[in-house]
């Protein structure tokens, strides 16, 4: 009995002890956090941390230390990366680079005029030209299509050129955060030492694969929802090189287009269901026997020439995330860490260009970013600003991509050749689907318009010459297809409001003010 007394308070001592021990601990160590910050600031130290220098890190940095913020930038690495993505930069995209005065990154990138599509489906080929007088787009309404890794280091070139921001090679590993408000990163510099960088704003931009976002948000909803297979045939120059040859083919879309001159991006897509191993040559025969006889024939050469000559293939998943706002202070997440949509409409880098835009145009007001109930309440209105341009470009790219997959399904066949149909009949429905895919015109109330149209005529297709109860019931399951795939995507976007017109006056207003320089 007296030994189990002696064992008990024994216990109880260690316990009591260690929870003391801890207690104290912590404190030291978020007063000692504290003091670093303050002692930081006193130093010249950072105003904001940017996790990764990609696309978003390196073209933010710019536009902050432009408005005479000091920027910390840490990059994993700073070597030019090989990528295939990010590599047709919209005329919408270019609008928002000449905002930020980063226009001539896209210069000596040996970077390719793009004028719009070449659409082809079953033998049949179309273009879609981007609207050349389209009068609320004041720029000009060309794309340019490159190498990716060339555009992310000229970027990071203009943004390192000015001194107020540093890069630093390093990993980010995790955030600092006290009270539920991140106050910098802990990160494993080019010696490999762990380190830490304060800063009163933090900023993760570190890409589609981020690990850092899931420790801002319980909800991380990044859905694979495919996978694009590509590489490059080099040496040689398409017929049309101003064009983005897309194919409807199956079983689904195929996209060829030149990125300099004189290399062409192949690239197709395949669903995760019927992946093909690359390792034991199932892809090539894959690419032989189903992709390259539906390339029409006039880019068949140029596609089989990197089959042929044994070009990397490289496979990235195609996915979607919607937007979520962390409940953390003192930290934004942006660019694919913080929102995702179907690759198809090539569009990332424009919603995050619009993204960095209205973000600097909403900080410039506070004189220092350290009041971190300040912060909050413009990444809150940041949120809903951006909405006209990231609902409109996320909605179509994922209904986009749902369509252009190949079925035996009848009302499915009806509603891709209706899009086929649509979008290269010419007039106004090409140039309003055009304006749209080429961030022209980011107005959600329009892409509801036109993709109601592309039902309704898919519709009319379906039901003529005359309606029979069979073409009524596959008329009856494409409306019900076009429903599951708006619907869905709308309130995922959340813009129910903004399609009220009054509302959506006021989005598009707001959308516009902060956008304007
Ligand atoms: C197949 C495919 C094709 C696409 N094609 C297009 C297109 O044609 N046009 C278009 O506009 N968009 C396209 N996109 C989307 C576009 O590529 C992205 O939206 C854009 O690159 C996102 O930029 P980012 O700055 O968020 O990320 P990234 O440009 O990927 O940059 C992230 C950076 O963070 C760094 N990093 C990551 N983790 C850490 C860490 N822990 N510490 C330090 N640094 C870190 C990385 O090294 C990298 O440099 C495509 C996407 C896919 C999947």
């Amino acid at each position: 009995m007296a030994f189990t007394h002696v064992c008990l308070w024994t216990l109880v001592a260690f316990v009591l002890t260690w929870t003391v021990f801890y207690l104290t601990n912590m404190k030291k160590k978020a007063t000692d956090l504290a003091d670093t910050v303050a002692e930081d600031q006193k130093d010249g130290a950072a105003d904001v941390i940017i996790v990764g220098a990609g696309v978003g890190g390196s073209a933010l940095a710019y536009a902050l230390a432009k408005d005479g913020r000091r920027v910390h930038v840490i990059e994993r690495d700073m070597r030019e990366p090989e990528r295939m993505m990010g590599e047709f930069m919209q005329p919408g995209g270019r609008l928002m680079l000449s905002k930020l005065g980063l226009q001539d990154c896209l210069e000596d990138i040996d970077a390719q005029k793009a004028t719009g599509l070449a659409v082809y489906k079953d033998g049949k080929e179309a273009d879609a030209p981007f609207p050349v007088d389209n009068n609320n787009f004041s720029y000009e309404p060309s794309a340019r299509s490159f190498h990716n890794g060339r555009f992310v280091q000229q970027l990071r070139r203009k943004a390192f050129s000015l001194s107020n921001v540093r890069l630093e090679e390093g990993t980010v590993k995790s955030l600092l955060e006290e009270k539920g408000v991140v106050k910098g990163v802990t990160y494993k510099n080019k010696e490999g030492e762990e380190t830490t960088a304060l800063a009163p704003l933090t900023v993760v931009c570190d890409g589609c694969y981020s690990n850092l976002r899931r420790s801002l948000n319980d909800d991380n909803n990044a859905e694979i929802m495919s996978y694009i297979v590509g590489y490059i045939s080099k040496n040689c120059r398409l017929e049309e090189p101003e064009k983005l040859h897309l194919i409807l083919s199956k079983p689904s879309f195929t996209m060829v287009y030149q990125i300099s001159s004189t290399d062409v991006r192949c690239g197709f897509e395949v669903l995760p269901e019927n992946f093909p191993s690359i390792a034991n040559g199932e892809m090539s025969t894959f690419m032989k026997n189903t992709i390259v006889p539906q390339v029409p024939p006039k880019l068949r050469k140029i596609f089989l020439k990197g089959i042929d000559e044994g070009a990397h293939i490289k496979v990235v998943p195609a996915k979607r995330m919607t937007s979520t706002l962390s409940k953390k202070k003192g930290v934004i997440v942006l660019g694919d860490a913080f929102n995702m949509r179907h690759p198809v409409v090539a569009s990332g880098m424009m919603v995050l260009l619009s993204d960095i835009l209205i973000l600097r145009r909403l900080l410039q007001p506070l004189s220092n970013l350290g009041d971190a109930n300040k912060v909050s309440e413009v990444i809150n209105s940041f949120y809903d600003i951006r909405k006209p341009m990231s609902a409109t470009v996320n909605t179509l790219g994922n209904a986009f991509s749902q369509v252009l997959i190949g079925s035996t399904d009848e009302a499915k066949e009806a509603m891709r050749q209706g899009v086929y149909d649509y979008l290269c009949s010419g007039g106004f429905r090409t140039s309003g689907m055009m304006a749209l895919l080429g961030g022209m015109n980011p107005r959600p109330l329009s892409l509801v318009y036109h993709l109601c149209a592309i039902t309704l005529s898919s519709i009319g297709q379906l039901l003529s010459p005359f309606p029979s109860p069979l073409r009524i019931w596959h008329s009856l399951k494409l409306f019900g297809l076009a429903m599951k795939m708006l619907v869905p995507n709308l309130k995922a976007e959340g813009v129910s409001q903004m399609l009220f017109p009054a509302n959506a006056a006021a989005y598009h207003k707001s959308y516009m003010a902060a956008t304007t320089l």
